[in-house]
């Protein structure tokens, strides 16, 4: 379990993230979302003791960073997979990782496996193609054979047969009851993925929960009645916003397609339609984050 409370980081007058509290729950995958610069990559470095929070704490299975014995075998992490030495193999990179954490060497033949680069495993990473050096940070991130793992935006640049492999590893990590925490700023990503949601904007807890509880987000009932302008201003007077969809169509926002049904029926409305149509995942993230994306497009 991963735990944040009131975790904050300012560079200078820059606050990059901004009293974080939540906490990552064991043996499911948490899609870590927000908008570029939003604080992810910050919080995650606090996370693993790389940076000191200005303010906060974050704990890993109830410890902080610095206090874990053999931290490989708590918390396994890929932040930057390019981050290796070029002329190092890959075997010798985990060997050195390895050895100065207490692991035995027969770790590095099983996670070579587990991320298909056994043969490989000779060959210097600076030589490796992007998906070559995400597996590897992958073996990195599982040498410890951690009950925790973190992973920066994994997918990044990935082809799809490297997606598919990185999606069905976080699911089998997360099955085996260890705690998963995936970073992205794409929430289409992330949807395939993910069990639950932590959202952040400008270095703040936007929203968080099961996947599911974000597509009911900004969803309109669709409502097509002969008697649309008058219904339309009935549904005004209790409340609702509307907007006019075509022809005998209504958009209604706020509220639930039920009540709209009861005051039609109340009203003696006629329905040609009642539909609640749901906004996808991805209009949910951006409809969350319009108000947080640092460098927004000009509308
Ligand atoms: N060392 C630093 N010094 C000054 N500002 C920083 C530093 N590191 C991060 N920031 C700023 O803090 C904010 C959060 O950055 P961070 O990299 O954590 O965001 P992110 O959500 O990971 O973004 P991305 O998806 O683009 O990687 C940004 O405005 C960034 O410019």
């Amino acid at each position: 379990m991963i735990q944040l409370s009131g975790l904050t980081k300012r560079y200078g007058d820059k606050v990059a993230v901004d009293d974080l509290s939540f906490t990552v729950p064991p043996g499911l995958v948490t899609g870590f979302l927000g908008p570029n610069g939003a604080g992810k990559t910050t919080a995650m470095r606090m996370i693993l003791g790389l940076d000191v929070p200005t303010a906060g704490t974050a704990t890993v299975n109830g410890r902080a960073h610095h206090e874990l014995v053999r931290p490989l075998r708590v918390i396994g992490s890929m932040l930057d997979a390019r981050a290796v030495h070029p002329q190092r193999t890959a075997y010798k990179h985990l060997l050195y990782l390895a050895q100065t954490n207490g692991l035995p060497v027969s770790r590095v033949h099983e996670v070579l496996d587990v991320v298909g680069l056994s043969e490989a495993a000779g060959r210097k990473a600076g030589g490796f193609s992007l998906g070559m050096s995400q597996r590897l940070g992958i073996a990195a991130a599982l040498l410890g054979d951690p009950p925790v793992l973190l992973l920066d935006e994994p997918v990044n640049g990935l082809d799809p047969e490297g997606v598919l492999w990185i999606r069905t590893l976080m699911r089998g990590l997360a099955a085996e009851g260890r705690t998963v925490l995936v970073s992205s700023h794409l929430m289409s990503e992330v949807a395939l993925t993910a069990d639950r949601l932590v959202i952040i904007g400008k270095g703040r807890l936007i929203a968080q929960g099961e996947i599911g509880e974000f597509t009911g987000t900004g969803a309109d009932v669709v409502v097509r009645t002969p008697d649309a302008a008058a219904f339309a201003r009935r549904l005004e007077l209790s409340g609702a916003h509307v907007r006019p969809g075509g022809g005998d169509e209504l958009l209604v926002h706020g509220m639930s397609a039920p009540d709209v049904g009861r005051l039609a029926a109340a009203e003696g409305v006629t329905l040609y339609e009642l539909t609640t149509r749901h906004a996808s995942l991805e209009e949910a993230f951006m409809e969350l984050t319009r108000d947080a994306v640092e460098y927004g497009s000009a509308r």
